[in-house]
């Protein structure tokens, strides 16, 4: 069932202004009031003439002629004239597209009624409506080429209520309603649509597929108008009525998607006489207050149509004039025809309803054809043209010899094909990409895209693991980053790079999850925990048995505790009278702070040494840092790759019954599309994980030759301060006067092969240890040592 549209889209006609036709019909009468209302020759004007001090003037005493224009005066004219005149034409443009209304106003009893529907019981005096009827079918008959569909509304504005007066009508299933829940509400609303048009929300639209069943739904509607006895008029309606034809058109031979849709409005006004004077009570009263509201809306809307300068107009006031909105300065041709019943009594209605006529010409209207294209016969157009177009670009392409351009959309398998090129080029390895039509580049951007979005989930998948892995092992600060410092193991996650980047079988980095008996270098943190823990196989100054230092300190504190005690702990005895930090020596009767000396030579004389040996171990920290975060993301990047493998396998697993079957014939690997994906992205982030342990492999080489920088200057600095300290105190050696072992000139000789003895045993210690765990830190290891040796032995 195709349904009435709206106009929603500007009309292809150029619009120009019309005002509102107005036509002034008299009602028979013997008592015409031939003296007081005169009518010119031309049929146009109404002149008309109260002599001062007539008995029962209720008008401006002062005001004796009242001289109007009009469009044209129908003074006792028959239906077929009416119809002639004013309806003849506007149906003719409804037929072209145009919408059209037609309204009869005037008092009660001025024959409104009469000139809109006629006299039901005589065909002579049909009304506008029955002869709009039959004059749309009839011209509809003379348009065989035009596919027409007739639909017909009617309702009523009664005490402000908008009533469906074929709302009892079954549904016939060819009409339409305008809401879901069908005709069946009681009263119904106006909507406005997103182009400002209104429509009245539910109303009944039944289809009429001859005048007869059109002409069935005006009088089924008649039936159904609400009537009050009245005093002036036993039959008087005392509600406005709009009956509604609509009509959809569109050729049967060309442009079928071309749909002209109009309107017919043909509205009869409730009766616009003056409460006072119809003695109405109760009901009745009521009805006429609402009644008078109403007209006095629709005048507040001819007044603001009628003022140029006006913006608002209020249509919203009433339903009237909310329903009527397009027929009263909008897109219609709007006609009114007012009748006025021109006898003596009803002089002065006659008075006002001229007055309200000559306003209504005021009103200006811009009257459009209404023409919507059917989005399925477009749609199907669209097909034949493209249909046509490709043929002709397939003759254009063979004539130049370009056979392989491809217009139609690309398929899966292409799409693959294009992404392998795209990820070629952005890899420098196909240097163009070869452009053969605009749908490929389209395709080519589409790729780009693709891989872009790829690369970033990637990016943000590795970035979320290691926050995962980092938060799993604690924060990389304080504790924790140095316990996770301690368990990366750079040597080994190198090795294991190495060797198994490619390798199903290989195991990931173990990040703080290495069982305490894998292997991996027992760094100088760990040692020391060792070390502090009392149960170490390796020898140190406090469990000599000498007291020790408390030996928490960060590396980075740089203060004579770390820079001396350290040397302290690894090579020298310990003095017994050692407290804490402090190492005191006796001079000339006074303790001299070996501690305090030290600080001081740090900011003096071995200022430039110092501030060297920081800048290294700031250097030093940070590349650990970063070597730390490239294992983070080794550690990751061997996950995912552990996890894609899996995929595949278990991918491959499942497929295994199913390729063999396909493949038994050939030797062929069939891989769908979603095992290639994966195993693209295995070598993704198999090249991401390369390129880390590449990195790691090189920051490791910096932490090594920046450790033995570190190391190098802290030598340089301590000997230098040993040889000024002595000096300065003439004491020969530290174990002078000490109470220690040894003595005389070569005190310090025998107080370095103490210290050297120590340390010699610490170091076979260790090494024997690094050999057993780690080997290739053996090097760097000796290296260490030895220089830190040197240092000590200049
Ligand atoms: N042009 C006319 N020729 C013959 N009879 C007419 C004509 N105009 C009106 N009448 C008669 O006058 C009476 C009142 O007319 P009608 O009911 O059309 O008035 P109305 O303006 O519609 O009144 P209301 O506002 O109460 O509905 C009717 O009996 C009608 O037949």
């Amino acid at each position: 069932m195709s349904t009435p549209r709206e106009p929603a889209t500007p009309p292809t006609s150029s619009k120009s202004a019309k005002h509102v036709k107005v036509v002034i019909r008299t009602r028979p009468t013997s008592e015409f009031a031939a003296n007081e209302i005169k009518f010119d020759a031309d049929q146009k004007s109404v002149h008309i003439h109260i002599p001062k001090g007539i008995d029962g003037g209720f008008i401006n005493n002062q005001q004796e002629n009242w001289d109007f224009r009009f469009d044209s005066i129908l003074h006792n004219a028959s239906q077929e004239k009416v119809y002639d005149d004013c309806g003849h034409q506007i149906v003719k443009s409804v037929m072209e597209g145009y919408n059209g209304t037609i309204m009869a106003y005037g008092q009660t009893g001025a024959g409104k009624t009469f000139t809109m529907t006629g006299a039901t019981e005589n065909y002579k005096h049909r009304g506008l409506i029955p002869r709009a009827i039959s004059h749309v079918f009839r011209e509809i008959a003379e348009r065989p080429q035009m596919a027409c569909t007739i639909r017909v509304s009617y309702l009523e504005i009664y005490n402000e209520q908008i009533v469906d007066l074929l709302a009892s009508l079954p549904d016939g299933g060819d009409g339409y309603n305008t809401s879901s829940s069908g005709g069946g509400d009681a009263f119904l609303a106006v909507v406005e649509d997103k182009a400002g048009v209104s429509h009245v929300k539910g109303l009944t639209m039944q289809i009429a597929n001859n005048e007869e069943e059109a002409l069935n739904l005006l009088f089924e509607g008649e039936t159904n108008r609400s009537i009050a006895e009245h005093q002036l008029n036993k039959i008087s309606t005392r509600s406005h009525c709009i009956f509604t034809i609509y009509l959809e058109s569109r050729s049967r031979v060309e442009s079928s998607e071309r749909v002209i849709s109009s309107k017919l409005n043909l509205v009869d006004l409730a009766g616009s006489e003056r409460i006072s004077k119809t003695h109405t009570q109760g009901l009745s009263l009521k009805e006429a207050m609402y009644i008078n509201k109403s007209l006095t809306f629709l005048e507040q809307v001819i007044i603001a149509l009628s003022d140029k300068k006006r913006e608002h107009i209020p249509y919203r006031q009433s339903k009237l004039t909310n329903v009527l909105r397009d027929s009263l300065g909008g897109n219609c041709n709007t006609l009114m025809i007012a009748n006025i019943w021109g006898e003596r009594d009803h002089i002065e209605e006659t008075i006002s309803t001229l007055r309200f006529a000559t306003r209504m010409m005021c009103v200006s209207n811009t009257p459009e054809i209404n023409v919507q294209f059917d989005p399925f016969a477009l749609i199907k157009k669209y097909e034949r043209e493209i249909k046509e177009l490709k043929q002709e670009l397939a003759m254009h392409d063979s004539l130049a010899n370009r056979s392989h351009v491809q217009y139609e959309s690309f398929g899966e398998g292409q799409r693959m094909e294009l992404l392998k090129s795209v990820k070629a080029f952005l890899k420098d390895e196909e240097n163009d990409l070869e452009i053969v039509s605009l749908r490929q580049v389209r395709e080519y951007f589409q790729q780009f895209k693709a891989a872009y979005k790829s690369l970033e989930q990637e990016r943000e998948d590795l970035q979320s693991s290691i926050k995962k892995m980092i938060v799993n092992n604690g924060a990389l600060t304080g504790d924790k980053l140095s316990s996770m410092h301690d368990d990366l193991d750079i040597s080994r996650q190198i090795h294991d790079a190495d060797d198994g980047v490619g390798e199903t079988e290989a195991s990931g980095f173990s990040v703080g999850l290495a069982p305490s008996n894998g292997k991996g270098l027992p760094n100088r943190n760990s040692l020391k925990k060792k070390k502090m823990g009392g149960s170490s196989m390796i020898p140190n100054a406090r469990n000599l048995g000498q007291g020790g230092l408390a030996h928490g300190e960060e590396e980075d504190e740089g203060g004579y505790d770390r820079e001396y005690s350290s040397r302290q702990d690894e090579h020298l005895p310990v003095l017994p009278n050692q407290a804490g930090a402090k190492h005191k020596f006796p001079y000339a009767g006074a303790m001299v702070s070996r501690a305090d000396e030290f600080e001081n030579y740090k900011r003096n004389k071995g200022a430039e040494v110092y501030r060297i040996l920081c800048e290294n171990k700031a250097t030093l920290k940070e590349k650990k840092k970063i070597a730390q975060v490239l294992g983070l993301q080794i550690n990751a990047s061997k996950l995912q790759i552990d996890s894609f493998k899996a995929q595949i396998e278990a991918r491959r697993g499942r497929a295994k019954p199913m390729a063999q079957e396909a493949s038994a014939s050939s030797n062929d690997i069939i891989i769908d599309e979603e095992e290639y994906a994966l195993i693209d992205k295995l070598k993704t982030i198999k090249s991401t994980y390369r390129d880390a342990v590449e990195q790691l492999k090189s920051v490791r080489a910096e932490v090594v030759y920046c450790s033995k920088l570190v190391e190098s200057v802290r030598g340089k600095l301590m000997s230098e301060f040993e040889s000024w300290f002595e000096g300065c105190f003439g004491v020969g050696g530290l174990g002078n006067g000490a109470g220690m072992g040894g003595g005389g000139d070569d005190s310090y000789g025998g107080f370095a092969e103490d210290v050297m003895d120590i340390g010699e045993k610490f170091d076979r210690l260790q090494l024997e240890k690094m050999s057993l765990e780690d080997p290739d830190s053996l090097p760097y290891y000796n290296a260490r040592k030895n220089t830190e040796r040197r240092m000590l032995r200049k």
